[in-house]
């Protein structure tokens, strides 16, 4: 039977990385993607400034909307402080499978709880479930057309404080205009575009960072 690419990156992780050590997980996969298979991973230039913006939050509690493979979740976790926390929702079961042993094999289990589902069902129960009070940082990279929905639902769980950031990736290809038209024009939040591109390619592509303002 034929293997799917999560379980062909995943294979690369675990014949190319070293476990317990998140950056040659990081290595691995961004090698995988340039020389064998591409994959919608944040990559290697846009996971720089990803990079920078949680070194700069130094986040205690981050939600990650869409996990995919992992790779950006292994990314922010890694950069975490001892006791802070990352939760990572993801809606496709079998990109779950793959990111678990993925998140797993870079010794980043005790940081991470990946959840599987829906965001628009699971935001709405965070602090009941994972005693969750707000989010210090959100990166947001799921179904583009979720972004919008998913902040308001974040504001109207009171998910945000002030200060809280949002860092969406894909904001021009494959693209969120209603969402960054949003966040660009409401005087509740403060944003700012890094200009990148779409990962392993020429195309641009880009994050958007937006801090609420409260
Ligand atoms: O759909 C995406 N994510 C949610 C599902 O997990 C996604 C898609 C693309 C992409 C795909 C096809 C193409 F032609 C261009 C871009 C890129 C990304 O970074 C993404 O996050
Ligand atoms: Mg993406």
């Amino acid at each position: 039977t034929q293997s799917t690419r999560p379980q062909r990156l995943l294979g690369a992780v675990q014949k190319n990385a070293t476990r317990g050590d998140p950056r040659s997980v990081v290595k691995a996969i961004d090698h995988f993607c340039r020389n064998q298979e591409w994959a919608m991973n944040v990559g290697d230039e846009k996971g720089c400034i990803l990079d920078s913006v949680v070194s700069e939050v130094n986040p205690a509690t981050v939600l990650e909307l869409g996990t995919y493979c992992g790779y950006s979740t292994v990314r922010i976790a890694s950069l975490l402080p001892p006791h802070a926390k990352l939760i990572t929702l993801e809606f496709n079961p079998d990109f779950a499978a793959i990111a678990r042993q993925v998140i797993a094999w870079a010794g980043l289990e005790h940081k991470v709880q990946l959840v599987e589902g829906a965001s628009g069902d699971w935001i709405p129960k965070m602090k009941e479930q994972f005693g969750v009070e707000t989010f210090d940082l959100v990166f947001l990279d799921h179904w583009k057309d979720r972004y919008l929905p998913d902040t308001h639902l974040m504001e109207e769980c009171g998910l945000l404080r002030k200060g809280s950031v949002l860092l969406a990736d894909n904001v021009i290809c494959p693209g969120t205009p209603d969402y960054l038209e949003f966040v660009r024009s409401s005087p509740r939040y403060k944003s700012q575009y890094f200009k990148s591109h779409l990962e392993y390619t020429k195309v641009e592509d880009g994050l958007e960072k937006s801090v609420f303002l409260g």
